[in-house]
């Protein structure tokens, strides 16, 4: 059902024979959601071998969906472009041959001289920077929630604007600000953190502008600061609502001019980088009772990035879990069981995804026959809430011969009073 009429116009067999230029991977659709062409480039990255794409609907090849992606709860970008005849832009998770992968959708109407709109270019970025598939490192994750954010990197990352990352501790804010640094265009400089929790005043001085020898006892050389170290890249500061509130206004200075000076030099020295913040703390707050300077808290908050905590993206779990278990120091055959991972989802995660990962090392220790059981896993109520279905009573018997915990443990996981805990133990003949 190609739109043979559209095809064939000049103008857009010449728009085909550019496309084919092109780097990036580019498809022309009709308004029909049909893909017409597709450059070398989309070929190769994303056509599926003996599986046809020309003339089928993009949503159908992309998404395996039945209907429109509006219809299926997402974003269409197709749907905006047609409605406000301009670019749109959109993260969507795309079928390839190798896999769901993150790619950056960007679509632009191709207008005719009567101003309707009679096409679409369609060009798709892989996102390298995170994984819809389990990876034994960096950022992985699928949920919407998190691709939200995601979305949000890629849309500030190539700018130079500073970004405030907020999130529960563990959420991964480190692992997003190194993801922002190479998605950026400071890519090839330098990534440099500073962790200013628990930096005395003069400690996080010397740290972040350099010393010169002499500065102080013990200052036996000049040393670069962590300013200057980052010059070319981006400077990452963690847990920014930390320092000192006499330390802000040389902060705010260094980030306003990129000029300071080490401790004990006269010199103004002159550094260039993209700052990159975080916190898990209330800045706002903190700014109206006086702990944060205000004009410091505008000059990082241009673009503040939201990172959820991982009880806003259980259906990142299971991905997660398979990536923490591809990682070094464990054994790669060990597996989950459909009921540790259930317990997994309904657990409510206040440390995020270290709690997450401290849960599954520790399990795999325990994971004798290479599976990890809901015993293994330690975790307290509401592990398995009154809502869950309740066990019938093999599956009892079975949780509590593997349960590791003491009875009252026991009682609190499965959300039981211990006397019940007691009677259905002595039914089963374990007590
Ligand atoms: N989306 C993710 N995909 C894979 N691993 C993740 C993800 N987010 C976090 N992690 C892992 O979780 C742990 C905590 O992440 P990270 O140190 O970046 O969190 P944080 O928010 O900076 O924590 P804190 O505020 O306590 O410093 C790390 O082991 C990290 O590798």
């Amino acid at each position: 059902m190609t739109d043979h009429h559209l095809l064939q116009a000049p103008e857009v067999r010449a728009l085909i024979s550019y496309l084919d230029h092109e780097t990036a991977p580019m498809i022309v659709m009709n308004t029909a959601y049909e893909i017409l062409a597709a450059n070398t480039a989309y070929e190769r990255q994303f056509a599926v071998a003996g599986k046809p794409y020309l003339g089928h609907k993009c949503y159908a090849i992309s998404h395996r969906f039945s209907v429109p992606c509006d219809q299926a709860g997402e974003h269409c970008p197709l749907q905006s472009a047609l409605a406000s005849k301009a670019p749109d832009r959109v993260l969507h998770i795309h079928h390839t041959p190798r896999g769901p992968e993150h790619v950056d959708v960007e679509l632009r109407p191709i207008i005719d001289a009567s101003h309707r709109v009679i096409g679409f270019v369609e060009r798709l970025q892989t996102v390298r920077q995170a994984s819809a598939r389990a990876r034994g490192s960096g950022l992985v994750g699928q949920s919407p929630a998190f691709n939200r954010a995601l979305g949000e990197l890629q849309r500030v990352a190539k700018s130079e604007l500073p970004v405030l990352l907020l999130g529960e501790s563990g959420t991964g804010k480190e692992l997003f600000a190194r993801a922002l640094h190479e998605t950026s265009l400071r890519a090839s400089g330098p990534f440099v953190v500073v962790d200013c929790s628990g930096l005395t005043e003069t400690l996080f001085e010397s740290e972040v502008f350099g010393y010169e020898k002499g500065a102080f006892t013990g200052a036996l050389a000049r040393k670069a600061g962590l300013a200057e170290t980052a010059n070319g890249g981006t400077l990452f500061l963690d847990e920014i609502g930390d320092v000192p509130l006499s330390m802000q206004v040389k902060l705010l200075r260094l980030i306003e001019s990129g000029t300071y000076r080490r401790v004990g030099g006269l010199e103004t020295l002159q550094t260039n980088f993209r700052l990159v913040t975080a916190t898990h703390k209330p800045l706002e707050r903190m700014v109206a009772d006086g702990q944060f300077r205000q004009d410091l808290y505008y000059r990082i908050a241009a673009f503040p990035l939201r990172l959820p905590p991982l009880r806003e993206r259980s259906g990142d779990i299971a991905l997660l879990v398979e990536s923490l278990l591809q990682r070094s120091g464990g054994n790669a055959t060990q597996r989950i069981s459909p009921e540790a991972l259930t317990a997994l989802g309904q657990y409510p995660w206040p440390g995020n995804i270290r709690e997450l990962r401290n849960v599954i090392e520790r399990a795999r220790l325990f994971a004798d026959d290479g599976e990890i059981k809901v015993a293994h896993l330690g975790l307290v109520a509401p592990a398995v809430p009154h809502s869950a279905a309740p066990l019938d009573a093999a599956g009892f018997a079975e949780f509590a011969r593997t349960f590791a915990g003491t009875r009252k443990a026991l009682a609190a996981a499965l959300g039981m009073s211990e006397r019940t805990v007691y009677r259905r133990l002595k039914q089963a003949g374990l007590a």
